[in-house]
């Protein structure tokens, strides 16, 4: 599904991600890693927003600078710390984000049921608690026909009944339209119940595979 190849990634001149080589298979995989490990960076970079060096093949097709367009659509990311410019609402966004990505009818519709932005669907960013943007980005990552989803953080400030639905969505995904999702957390992934393809380890800038069960 995702492989990258001599990636490296320097902020300031300081190499921050060294990626020789790595392939992840179709699924779900797990980043964990300690505070300033690098997932944050590897995420922002494969979501297309960092420049790097190296390069991130899509399906064997899609390169991230050769076929940026369609890479792009192809690829969605939510930040693990949100924000938006304050006087825009979910309406503004989800309907710029929505045509960009080109949302298939009924999507949004399903979606604010699922993540509950339904509630808070006019109302502007700038009075948003923290749970309130993390379910408004979580929606427009999910916005689109992307094979790929990087969800930063997904768990953390999110209510307990929001996850489950988030989860039951993400495995609906999965099943239903072969969707891959990269995920990070802190807390303790294997408590949403998700069937992990590949767990990883972050550490100084760099990934190895976790082969013990998690
Ligand atoms: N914009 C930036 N400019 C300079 N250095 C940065 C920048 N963003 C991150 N770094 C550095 O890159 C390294 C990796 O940071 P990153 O945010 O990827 O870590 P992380 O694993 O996501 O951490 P956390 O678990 O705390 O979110 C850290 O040493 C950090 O200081």
């Amino acid at each position: 599904m995702l492989t990258v190849s001599n990636l490296t990634k320097a902020y300031n001149g300081r190499t921050v991600l060294t990626v020789p080589a790595l392939h992840l298979p179709s699924g779900i995989h797990y980043f964990r890693g300690g505070n300033g490990s690098g997932k944050t960076t590897f995420f922002r970079t494969v979501a297309g927003l960092l420049p790097f060096s190296g390069e991130i093949l899509l399906d064997n097709q899609f390169e991230i600078n050769r076929d940026p367009v369609a890479y792009r659509m192809r690829v969605n990311y939510a930040e693990a710390e949100p924000l938006y410019p304050s006087f825009l609402t979910p309406r503004d966004l989800v309907g710029f984000v929505g045509k960009a990505k080109q949302s298939p009818a009924g999507q949004v519709d399903t979606l604010l049921e699922t993540l509950g932005v339904n509630k808070f669907w006019t109302q502007t960013t700038g009075t948003f608690s923290s749970g309130m943007l993390k379910k408004l980005s979580l929606l427009l990552a999910l916005l689109g026909t992307p094979q790929l989803v990087l969800l930063d953080e997904p768990l953390t400030t999110l209510d307990i009944a929001t996850a489950a639905r988030l989860f039951d969505y993400i495995r609906q995904l999965r099943a239903e339209q072969n969707v891959s999702f990269l995920l990070t957390s802190h807390q303790d992934i294997s408590l949403t119940g998700l069937d992990l393809t590949g767990t990883w380890q972050v550490g100084e800038g760099v990934i190895t595979a976790v082969t013990e069960q998690v």
